[in-house]
């Protein structure tokens, strides 16, 4: 067995573990190594954002031609060539992991370190069969990876995941969705406005996280529009049917269905990649999951050496938030003991499904009832969204009682990406609704509606009125 006696091991090449790499190398003379067990490329550019954004843009230019006829303009009859689509989602794919792979070459060799890494104890790691590494601190940087329900594995080779779709050289002709979260509806919906036939089973009445009530209504009855969207159904049975699968459920009505598809997609959420460290063995806090207690603001885990970062720590499982854990991991890792708090922004995430949803700071499962107005607006008479045939949607922005200041919103609505990011910036600087009052708007824009939202929601912290819609027995369940 090799022995290697290091500054700062990190666990993991992905987004994280990258970022965490670079933070503790820039401490001057640390002798920092990057484990990696299995390919490089990172999850983000791989089989995560990246390519399920590479579908969902193919998606749109199906649904462009399938809409323009409202506008009175008549493309023809669309035609959609599944190998050229997939194709084209495979060989984009491949630049972004080939940009990430060409970084990963630029490190210097001997800091990088192949196979799957345990602890021994706290210091000391195994890395495959072959070295051990001896490390004044560590970060844990390994990621998730999807949960998969005992029940649907009987669908044997027909059960995939997303890391399989980005994977398919042709598109399948139907799919079914278990799980309605984030990962169901991006690729659910891309996969629909693509000609494949999908359903979406949801054990509970959520999609895709949001938790304001009102929020979720419009953005289910929009979704409904165009998918089979089963939410309160229950899987009964999962089993192989020659080259399908066959799903017996039970709907809300109490009725029970059993059709066939030709892929189950597990889409129920995503485990951190935890299982094979040992953390047992370093003598860290974890909680009843299994997962390490830690400090948000340093990512120390306790007061041990040991720092986590990424999809590993389950904190807020997005790429951004990934890079920033990261940055501060390594940073603290490569200072250790010396352990500093890092910065850490406004919560925000997006999710690119039609219409887009968004949320922002403290989501309504947040707040504290009596404590906030909320403004609003929907989008079906806004202006520019009425021009554009995207008139749907609603946001809804929550503002302190007392100093007006902005707390969160959940939105569902065209162009969330990109007023989430106002709200976010505006959230993380501190600013009250009167203030965002203030800034510019165009004419005719999407940010109108946010105007709209801000009056209203000034409007009622001036009245002083309170949220009486908020109890805490209303958010809906998973
Ligand atoms: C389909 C999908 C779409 C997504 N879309 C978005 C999006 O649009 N926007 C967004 O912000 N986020 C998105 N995400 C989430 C985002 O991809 C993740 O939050 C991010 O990639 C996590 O990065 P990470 O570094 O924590 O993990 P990873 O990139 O997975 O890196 C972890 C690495 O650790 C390695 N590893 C694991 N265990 C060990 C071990 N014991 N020893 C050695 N190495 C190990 C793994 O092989 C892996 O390379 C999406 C995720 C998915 C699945
Ligand atoms: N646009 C983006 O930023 C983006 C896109 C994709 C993924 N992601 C990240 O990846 C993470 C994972 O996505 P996801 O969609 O897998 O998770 P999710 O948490 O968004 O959704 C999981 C879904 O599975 C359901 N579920 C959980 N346990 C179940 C059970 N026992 N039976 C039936 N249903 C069950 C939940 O009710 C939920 O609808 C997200 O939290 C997000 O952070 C982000």
């Amino acid at each position: 067995m090799d022995q290697m006696t290091v500054d700062v091991a990190v666990i993991g090449a992905g987004s994280a573990g990258l970022t965490a790499y670079k933070a503790a190398r820039s401490h001057h003379g640390k002798r920092v190594v990057l484990i990696e067990g299995g390919p490089y490329g990172t999850t983000c550019a791989r089989v995560g954002c990246m390519p399920s954004k590479l579908l969902i843009a193919a998606a749109e230019a199906a649904h462009g031609m399938a809409t323009a006829p409202e506008f009175g303009v008549h493309p023809g009859a669309a035609r959609i060539d599944g190998r050229a689509v997939m194709a084209r989602v495979r060989s984009e794919r491949d630049r972004f992991v080939g940009y990430v792979v060409a970084g990963v070459d630029r490190i210097d060799p001997g800091d990088l370190l192949r196979g799957c890494a345990r602890f021994l104890d706290a210091a000391r790691l195994q890395v495959g069969e072959h070295t051990i590494v001896q490390a004044r601190s560590v970060v844990v940087a390994t990621g998730s990876s999807p949960y998969i329900l005992p029940q649907l594995a009987a669908a044997g080779e027909r059960l995939v995941v997303n890391d399989d779709v980005f994977a398919w050289e042709d598109l399948p002709e139907s799919v079914a969705v278990v799980g309605t979260g984030i990962i169901g509806l991006e690729i659910g919906q891309a996969l629909q406005r693509l000609g494949v036939r999908v359903a979406l089973f949801g054990r509970g009445g959520n999609v895709a996280q949001l938790s304001d009530p009102a929020v979720l209504d419009v953005a289910t009855g929009a979704f409904r529009q165009e998918l089979d969207l089963r939410l309160n159904t229950e899987l009964l049975d999962v089993r192989r049917d020659g080259a399908q699968v066959r799903i017996r459920s039970r709907g809300a009505d109490g009725s029970e269905r059993s059709e066939s598809f030709s892929f189950l997609l597990a889409a129920a959420g995503r485990v951190p990649n935890l299982q094979a460290l040992c953390l047992e063995r370093t003598g860290i806090a974890l909680d009843t999951r299994g997962l390490p207690l830690f400090d948000p603001h340093t990512m120390q885990c306790g007061d041990s050496s040991i720092f986590i970062a990424g999809d590993a720590d389950h904190e807020r499982p997005l790429l951004h938030e990934a890079i920033d854990q990261g940055r501060i991991a390594g940073d603290n890792a490569g200072r250790y003991p010396d352990v500093r708090p890092g910065l850490r922004r406004t919560p925000l995430a997006v999710v690119f499904t039609d219409p887009q949803l968004a949320s922002v700071g403290q989501g309504w499962r947040s707040l504290r009832p009596g404590s906030f107005a909320v403004g609003a607006v929907s989008f079906d008479n806004q202006g520019r969204s009425r021009v554009m045939l995207q008139n749907r949607g609603l946001l809804r922005l929550y503002a302190e009682h007392g100093s007006g200041r902005l707390l969160g919103a959940e939105m569902a609505g065209p162009r969330a990406e990109h007023l989430a990011h106002l709200l976010a910036w505006a959230c993380h600087s501190g600013m009250t609704v009167e203030q965002m009052l203030q800034m510019p708007f165009y004419h005719p824009v999407i940010e109108e509606g946010l105007r709209s939202a801000l009056h209203d929601a000034q409007d009622k912290l001036l009245k002083g009125e309170p949220e009486i819609e908020h109890c805490t027995d209303c958010t809906p369940g998973m």
